[in-house]
């Protein structure tokens, strides 16, 4: 089955703060799913409601079409792995081979042999208790406990945090290499947007608790353009437009505009020895989340 998540007029509300707003989206299908948004814009309280971990506080939380909160039938379906190291905690004591067992006896659909192969890769030992890990490792096998899940639906909320670069490139890599090889719903949440945009096909961004835009990765990034060459006909062009960033090297420049480009101003552009490539997803993030642009 295809998996799909619905969310309508989703709140959730702590005592007084109001983290999730009446927000309505739906994600159908697999594939890699960013969800994007600023400090406190409401990822985790997202989440943790799409996984059945917390109560909403109003609207409705479904996926492939059943209600999540306690719900047993779907509950195995999902997995949500939160926070990198902290995730692993409740297993301090434990060794990480007793995470990886207690993993395999929870998780319908573990795969020992991969989970085994992740250790190995990022240098995991399987001897030490979790307490005993560093904190990029203890981050590295809480990614791990969710990739070898292959739940239909996987919620990886920042679980690359405490890795060091090498790692959490190699994270990503695992991540687009095994939804390709078995493909599922991965939602993936972040603000190292810049890190882990190109392998994101679907982008949710969401402000304050509420839902700015979801939309196609490719779709969005012809939202505008990166223009560059030399530095008067960079600014010539750019002229009059919403230019969300510029650097300049030299007697070269280069600027990314927000906007749909005509094709006429790309031919024009060309013909002007400018080169035009997609917006950085992360400078799209910075301009919709804004203070001014909200
Ligand atoms: N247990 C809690 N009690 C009270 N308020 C909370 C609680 N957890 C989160 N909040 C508040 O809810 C809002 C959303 O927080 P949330 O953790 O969902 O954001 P986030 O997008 O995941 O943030 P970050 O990127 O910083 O991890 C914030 O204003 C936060 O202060």
């Amino acid at each position: 089955m295809s998996p799909t998540i619905s969310a309508e007029e989703l709140r959730l509300r702590y005592r007084n703060t109001t983290a999730v707003d009446g927000l309505t989206l739906t994600l159908d299908g697999p594939g890699i799913y960013g969800l994007i948004g600023r400090n406190g814009s409401g990822k985790t309280s997202l989440m943790s409601v799409l996984a059945g971990f917390r109560r909403a506080s109003g609207g409705r939380a479904r996926v492939n079409g059943q209600p999540v909160f306690e719900n047993p039938r779907i509950l195995p379906e999902i997995c949500l792995i939160r926070g990198g190291a902290d995730t692993v905690e409740h297993e301090l004591r434990n060794r990480v081979s007793d995470a990886l067992k207690l993993a395999a006896d929870l998780r319908p659909n573990w795969d020992a042999d991969y989970a085994d192969e992740l250790v190995s890769k990022f240098g995991i030992d399987r001897t030490k208790r979790v307490v005993q890990l560093s904190t990029g490792q203890r981050s590295a096998l809480a990614s791990i406990l969710g990739l070898a899940s292959r739940a239909p639906v996987t919620l990886l909320d920042e679980t690359y945090l405490g890795m060091d670069a090498p790692a959490r490139y190699a994270f990503y890599d695992e991540l687009l290499r095994d939804s390709m090889a078995h493909p599922r719903m991965l939602i993936v949440s972040s603000h190292l947007v810049d890190e882990v945009s190109p392998i994101l096909e679907r982008v949710v961004m969401i402000d304050q608790g509420r839902l700015l835009l979801h939309e196609d990765a490719e779709t969005l990034r012809a939202r505008g353009a990166t223009v560059s060459g030399p530095a008067d006909t960079v600014a010539d062009f750019v002229s009059g437009r919403t230019v969300l960033n510029e650097r300049r090297l030299g007697r070269s420049a280069s600027a990314v505009v927000y906007g749909e480009l005509a094709e006429a101003d790309r031919a024009h552009a060309r013909e002007s020895g400018l080169e035009l490539e997609p917006v950085p997803l992360q400078d799209l993030f910075v301009h919709l989340t804004k203070g001014e642009n909200r």
